[in-house]
């Protein structure tokens, strides 16, 4: 059977990021997507204009119909922006006893819009970290969860393992605001594992977070260990950076068809 995951995440409509960049990166990788969506916000290259938040009643709503009905291999979390959304969305995978969750702690977007109120922190570390089997942060979210400032591979360690403290199988601090190579860091409790790349001179980066996320989330429903699906993640976002491009008038967004990167070896 086609593997299939599920994403909990806000629309982008100017599909860079957000829900429409979790199912392009799910297709991309033989997944079928299906999605549950938590606010939707009006966006292009340039910038956020306007968020709307739905309901928690249409959001339970949407999760319920998808495990009531389908079988899901994984699940990919993003934007959540209020702490009564991130209730809602961790007491109904409670319910369901969803495997496999992949947690992007998504907080302002590149544009430098607030995607989470800061007193949802607290819901998303209490009620859905302990049920992450990863945790996606990026060098300010990292910062933002831990109290202090994350600069440096050491203060990535660091995090990782506050991080995993408060109780995700595993956490992934990811590089891609360091100076210097592109470089992620997986760590499962015990051990670390680097994954490196050259860093692309591009600003067309809109939605990478996103897209890293749901690859991950895309390996473990197709039962790649943790370790492989990161690291297939980590192939799928460098090929997507490497073939973004210039759309609209600012940051441009990453490029999902993945068979013409394979075969071009990146
Ligand atoms: N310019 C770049 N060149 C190569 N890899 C990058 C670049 N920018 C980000 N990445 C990679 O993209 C993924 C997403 O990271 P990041 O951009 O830090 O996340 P976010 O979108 O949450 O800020 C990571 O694997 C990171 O290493
Ligand atoms: C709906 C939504 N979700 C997430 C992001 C973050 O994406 P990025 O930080 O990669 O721009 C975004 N811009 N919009």
């Amino acid at each position: 059977m086609l593997a299939t995951a599920l994403t909990i995440a806000g629309s982008d409509s100017s599909g860079g990021a957000g829900i429409q960049a979790d199912l392009k990166t799910f297709s991309a990788l033989g997944v079928f997507g299906m999605s549950a969506i938590t606010a939707i916000t009006a966006q292009n290259t340039l910038g956020v204009s306007a968020i709307r938040e739905l309901d928690e009643a249409i959001i339970a709503a949407q999760i319920a119909a998808v495990f009531e009905d389908i079988p899901v291999g994984a699940v990919k979390i993003g934007m959540l922006s209020s702490a009564a959304i991130t209730r809602t969305v961790a007491a109904t995978l409670r319910q369901y006893q969803a495997k496999s969750i992949v947690v992007d702690p998504v907080m302002i977007s590149k544009s430098g819009s607030r995607l989470l109120h800061p007193e949802a922190m607290t819901a998303l570390k209490e009620q859905l970290f302990p049920m992450a089997d990863v945790v996606t942060p990026n060098l300010f979210e990292a910062g933002e969860l831990v109290g202090f400032s994350v600069n440096t591979r050491n203060d990535m360690e660091e995090a990782a393992r506050a991080l995993h403290a408060l109780g995700p199988k595993h956490i992934v601090v990811k590089g891609g605001h360091l100076e210097g190579a592109a470089c992620d860091i997986l760590f499962d409790g015990h051990s670390f594992v680097y994954f490196e790349n050259e860093r692309i001179n591009t600003i067309h980066t809109h939605g990478t977070g996103c897209t890293f996320s749901s690859a991950i989330a895309a390996g473990l429903a197709q039962k790649l260990s943790i370790e492989q699906a990161v690291r297939q993640a980590k192939y799928y976002i460098t090929g997507a950076i490497t073939h973004g491009f210039s759309l609209g008038h600012g940051v441009g967004p990453t490029h999902h068809f993945f068979e013409l990167y394979q075969k071009a070896g990146l």
